[in-house]
Parts: C-alpha cells; structure tokens; sequence
C-alpha cells in the first residue's frame, strides 16, 4: 500500500519527538508512531530515541520489510523530493540479489534447457504460491491446521494438482495456469520448476501438507490399476481435490528397508478380499487421507493394495519437528476387508510398484530442498549486506563472505548438477531412466542434503540469536535449521542413497585396472 501523498520537509519531521507528537522517516517514507509506541513489540525507550529522526538503518537492522506493510496505516506520507529505495517485490517478481535466482533466470546468463513455456510457468506458478499458497502456509503452520479444501479447489482448478505428479498421459488436456504451459508439453524441466517455486513459502510442514502424499501416490494408481474404470473413478476423486490419497509403507519395523514390512494381507477362503492386519508410521497426509496406498506382505513377498479408510483403519497424528499441517499419521489396519480388485500390479511382485515411483520423488525432493537452500542463501546475502556490527557490514568481514561463498558453491553446483539429471530424465524413456538414473539420483539427493546441513549450519552462524528464533528477522533461518532433515531421511537416507548410487556404478564394473 502506497504512503498517502502529502508530503514534509526533513525539519517539520524533527519537530515531532514528543509523547504527544512522535514521528520518524524510514526510507523516505514518514511515520506517526505516537499512538504505537505502547504497543510496539520492542518497546517505547526505543522508538523515542529515535522521534524526529531518519530511523532507516536502525530500523532494518532489527526488522524485515514485510512489518512495514503489516503496519502500513502508520504512514502519514513522504519526505518533499525525496523516493523509497528500498525494494518492495510484487507477486511473481524475480530477486534482483545476486543468486536469489538460478542462473537460468539471471540477467545475461543463457541455458540450454529453459524456454519460453518454462519462463511463463515459472512466472505463473510464483505468482499463484505468493497469492493463494503462501497465506495458507503461513496460517497452517502457525495454528497446525490441515489444508483448506478452498486452497486444494484452487489448485485443482489451476491445474497444478496434475502437474504434482510430473510429465506424463494425466496431463494431456489440462489446462495448466490459464495456458501457461500445455499439459502434452510439460516435461521435467517444467516440473523443476513447479517443484523449486512451490517451496518459496519456505514452510516445510505445510510443504508436505500440500498434498504431497498424492505426489508420491497416486502414480501406482495411475501406472499399475488394472481396471480403467475403476482406476479413472480414483484418478479423477483425487486430482479434483475430493479425495485425499498417500502413500504408506514405512512401518516402526522398516523404514528405508522396505523388504522388512510386517503388514500382512491374507486372502478370504473365497478369493474376493485380502483381510490386512498391521501397522505403517510417518505416513505424510495420513491423518487427512482417504485412500492409502499400502504395501503389504502377501506370504514371502511385498504387494501393494490401495486400502480406502473404513471399518478397521485408524489414523493418529504423530507429532515431530515440523508442523503438524503434514498430517504426518500412526496407521492401524486391524483386519480391514479390502476388495482383490484393489491390488496394484501383480501379487507379490509390488516391490517393482514402490520402486517404480522412487526416482521421481526422490528427484522431487531434490528440487525441493535446494530451492529452500537458495532461499536461505539469499537471506544470509540481504542479512549480511543490512546488518551493522562493530560499526561494519556484516558482509565487510572476511569470514563471513567465506561462509557466504561455501553456502553460493555448493547451491550452483548442486542445481547444475540437478539441471543435467533433469535433461537426461526427458530424454530417457522410462525404463532406461529406471536403469541409469536411480544410481545418479541417489548420489544427487545425498549430495543436495549434504549441502542442506551445511547451509544450515553456517547460516545460523551468520544471523546469530535471529537464527534460533521463531518470529521476526530470523525466522526463516530457524525453521530451515530445523526441518532439512527431513528431506536427508525421507524417500531413503542420505547413507542409503550415496550407498545406492556407489553400488549401481560397480554392478557393470569394466576390466580396468590400475
Ligand atoms: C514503523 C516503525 C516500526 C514498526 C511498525 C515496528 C514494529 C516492530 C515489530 C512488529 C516488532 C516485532 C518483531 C518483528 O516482527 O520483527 C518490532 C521489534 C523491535 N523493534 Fe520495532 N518497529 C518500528 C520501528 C522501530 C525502530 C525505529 C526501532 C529502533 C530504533 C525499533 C526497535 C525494535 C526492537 C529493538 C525490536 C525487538 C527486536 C528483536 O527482538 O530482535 N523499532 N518492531
């Protein structure tokens, strides 16, 4: 919101530094603060030191842009001749900081991989988190609330629930962002870039909360349902928002050790129904979810079943260090009757079914945490850049600037690296991408997480106290501290994953020798 436009001289503003009368200037804008003093959050000592005077830089050295526009009504006008410099974004804008944006969207740098569709979904996509998603993430993860079904009709609607599960038949003929991009020409690139702006709320609860169960889901539906009726009638419940759906497979007994999984299906004398018994914890959207697509031990061997909630199944949500928006669920089936016709792929081959999906969420996840990598590199370079200390910028001290420069590293590096895996993705068709890629993809996620705790790191080292504190300058630095685990432990642990792509690398080991 604009300042109103009458305008002062700097020396009418000096006259007001009383209680009855106290105002002062921030970027060239004037503020009444007389009747916020007793409410302002850092007290009234402050804000008198300052009556009368221009409080820009005191004033952004202890807090973000945003309050300004939280208390915009404060604004009495401006100073005569005189225009803000400081940047307001507008929804869809890029950062103009130096790496806030991979280099593909930076001023005089070219690519290979973008073009025009990817540009406007990209500008599309953004304006749509900043406007619908953003608001909701910031709500759920303050209150712990589950999405609203207002924002999941919204996304259904822009197309982007379809566009969760990346390139594929689903797409065809979805109208993606008002015609950002045809649903027949989306490819990895296009859902590089869906998944790295979606995280720019920068709430890593909410981020799982935003259907991601779906995301890693639906697609054993979509690829391995053997009725198309049947399987169009879930597809459709799911990508209009009516249903939920997720994924559950860990159990307290097997986590990244999927042949350990203890949930047994036994089939009824008749042939028509497995009854499951079991457990499956951590399952992402559980607790909201009304399908859940299960793997199951069928004898000796893993199956997968797609269990709707009724009689038997329970959910309870499990609290862990990020919000409870992710509806992260304890799951019981105590002998719960589910249809043969449920069965996703064939009887005791569903391992190829979990795996089937692995490389895409682990990619998925990949995108994820190195666009919150790149969004903590961008606070650190603003911090540093605003804050004054020991009469210096921050950024004027040598062993900051070496911390910036690590964090800048391993984000480029690890985004070019992500950008080759992508294009080898569009042009691998699936089985060779099954082949080639769950080894790289591996290594890539291992490498991005690794990266993760070292920009988190480094990055609470750079705010201090801010980094460790939930409100204010610093709380994006505090949360990220706290959640980028969950992306080294979720779709397999970092060790799994390093081990993973060692191992496919040695399995066609050439005759070489040293
Ligand atoms: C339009 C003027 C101002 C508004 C609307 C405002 C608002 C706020 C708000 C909302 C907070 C809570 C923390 C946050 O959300 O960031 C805060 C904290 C604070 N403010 Fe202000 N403020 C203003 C000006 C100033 C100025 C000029 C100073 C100092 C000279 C100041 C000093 C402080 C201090 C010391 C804190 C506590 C910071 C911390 O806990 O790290 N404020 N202010």
């Amino acid at each position: 919101m604009a300042p109103p436009a009458k305008t002062f001289t700097r020396e009418e503003v000096r006259n007001h530094t009383s209680d009855d009368s106290l105002w002062c200037i921030i970027d060239s804008t004037v503020y009444d603060l007389t009747e916020f003093v007793d409410a302002h959050p850092g007290g009234e000592s402050v804000l008198k030191q300052i009556a009368g005077q221009d409080a820009t830089s005191a004033f952004y050295n202890l807090h973000r842009h945003e309050v300004l526009s939280r208390y915009a009504d404060l604004a009495i006008g401006t100073v005569q001749g005189e225009k803000p410099e400081v940047i307001t974004p507008q929804p869809g804008d890029l950062s103009p900081v130096p790496y806030a944006e991979p280099l593909w969207l930076t001023p005089h740098f070219k690519s290979p991989y973008f073009k025009e569709s990817h540009h406007k979904l990209r500008h599309a996509v953004r304006v749509f988190t900043e406007e619908v998603i953003k608001p909701e993430a910031l709500e759920c993860e303050a209150t712990g609330r589950y999405i609203s079904q207002e924002v999941i009709d919204k996304m259904s609607q822009a197309g982007i629930l379809h566009m969760r599960l990346g390139p594929g038949k689903h797409l065809h003929g979805v109208n993606m962002l008002n015609g950002a991009v045809k649903g027949e020409e989306f490819d990895y690139f296009h859902d590089l870039v869906a998944c790295q702006e979606m995280c720019r709320p920068m709430m890593r609860g909410f981020q799982d909360g935003n259907m991601a169960g779906m995301t890693i889901g639906l697609t054993a539906v979509l690829n391995f349902a053997k009725d198309q009726a049947w399987k169009t009638k879930i597809a459709n419940e799911v990508f209009s928002g009516k249903k939920k759906l997720c994924l559950a497979i860990t159990e307290a007994f097997a986590g990244s050790d999927v042949a350990g999984l203890r949930t047994t299906a036994e089939k009824t004398p008749d042939g028509k129904h497995y009854i499951v018994n079991g457990t499956k914890k951590w399952i992402t959207n559980g607790v909201f979810c009304d399908y859940f697509v299960v793997g199951v031990r069928t004898g000796k061997a893993l199956s997968v079943l797609l269990i709707e909630r009724g009689p038997g199944v329970e959910t309870k949500p499990i609290k862990t260090s990020y919000s409870p928006a992710a509806g992260t669920a304890y799951i019981t089936f105590d002998n719960v009757k589910v249809p043969v016709e449920n069965l996703l792929g064939e009887e005791n081959k569903g391992i190829h079914v979990i795996l089937s999906n692995f490389n895409h969420e682990r990619w998925v996840m990949a995108c994820g945490s190195l666009a919150a990598q790149r969004f903590i590199v961008e606070e650190c370079l603003k911090w540093s850049n605003q804050r004054i200390v020991f009469g210096k910028r921050l950024i004027d001290q040598p062993v900051i600037r070496q911390k910036l420069a690590k964090m800048i590293a391993l984000v480029e590096s690890n985004q070019a690296w992500l950008e080759t895996i992508t294009y080898q993705m569009c042009n691998m068709p699936y089985k060779q991408q099954a082949q080639h890629l769950a080894g790289p993809i591996g290594l890539l996620k291992m490498s991005i997480t690794r990266g993760a705790h070292e920009i988190a790191d480094e990055s609470v080292q750079i705010w201090g106290g801010r980094g460790l504190t939930q409100s204010g300058m610093g709380k994006y630095i505090e949360h990220f501290n706290r959640t980028y685990k969950f992306d080294a432990i979720l779709g397999g642990a970092e060790e799994i994953l390093g081990d993973l792509g060692v191992r496919q690398a040695v399995k066609n080991f050439p005759k070489a020798m040293l």
